[in-house]
């Protein structure tokens, strides 16, 4: 994709549900594209229809209409181009297999060999931390450590697109703040391409390079907005930096407003 073109293009995306009490519409009319390498994070009001979104892009749920792209391609059914990370990974991960064994399961619908795909999972695991606990089970490491795993499996699968639906929801602050460098070092050393869920106004804006926020239900994009900060980022300095403050309050004025049913523009 060095032409220049999106990597993902969402179009006028609309999914309507249809239940025992009518119809909901969760998503009214969404359209934006990212490019390869970037981190998109997504915030707005409960229940706006963020799940909804990540599932109409994972090819999990059929939109009503519009369209979802990856590399020019539609998106009509679970792509292998792309890895979920869900908020409970205690039900992601099988308490039966190790570590390693969780994180190698994607891998053997790929064609490698053995040698290739031991590789590969060293690798993930080192790149969270994790080689000490590769015959572990998941049930004897910790809530953060087990979303560790559910990264590494994510990475080594080398998806086209990460995916991660408020990750990190379920563990306490310091684990949250690790993981997020964890996320943060991720996208630097391996460009790995991400949408990134969260309730979490100071996460989106710490992580992103863009923030997207979401009108309440049936939702759009209420704004699109570039975060200017250094790349290099870090939870003492990057938080206190006066544009982080003005970024954050900017995303918190604009999800009140969202709530409300209002926009203004920058
Ligand atoms: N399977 C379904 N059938 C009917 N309505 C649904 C279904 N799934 C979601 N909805 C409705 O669609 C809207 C968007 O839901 P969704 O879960 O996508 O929002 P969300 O932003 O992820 O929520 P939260 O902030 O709680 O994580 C809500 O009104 C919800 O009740």
């Amino acid at each position: 994709m060095a032409d220049g073109s999106p990597l993902l293009r969402v179009e006028h995306l609309r999914k309507v549900y249809a239940s025992g009490r009518g119809e909901v519409e969760a998503i009214g009319d969404l359209s934006f594209t990212m490019s390869p390498g970037e981190l998109v994070c997504i915030v707005g009001p409960s229940g706006c229809g963020k799940t909804t979104l990540l599932k109409c892009l994972a090819g999990l749920l059929r939109p009503t209409s519009g369209l979802v792209e990856m590399e020019g391609s539609p998106v009509t059914g679970p792509s292998p181009a792309m890895a979920v990370v869900f908020q409970e990974y205690g039900r992601s991960l099988y308490p039966w297999l190790t570590v390693r064994g969780n994180v190698e399961l994607p891998l053997r619908h790929k064609k490698l060999s053995r040698g290739e795909r031991e590789r590969m999972v060293a690798d993930a695991l080192d790149a969270v931390g994790l080689r000490q606990s590769a015959r572990s089970h998941p049930w004897q490491l910790s809530g953060g450590m087990q979303q560790r795993v559910a990264i590494a499996r994510a990475i080594a699968y080398q998806p086209e697109v990460l995916i991660m639906d408020e990750p990190f929801a379920a563990v306490d602050a310091q684990t949250r703040a690790d993981l997020e460098d964890l996320v943060r070092e991720l996208h630097l050393t391996r460009r790995i391409s991400t949408v990134f869920v969260t309730h979490d106004i100071d996460e989106s804006v710490y992580l992103g390079e863009r923030v997207l926020v979401l009108s309440n239900s049936p939702t759009r994009v209420q704004e699109d907005l570039v975060i200017d900060l250094p790349q290099e980022r870090d939870q003492l300095t990057t938080r206190a930096l006066p544009r982080f403050t003005e970024l954050r309050t900017h995303v918190y004025e604009q999800i009140q407003q969202a709530k409300r049913g209002t926009r203004s523009d920058r």
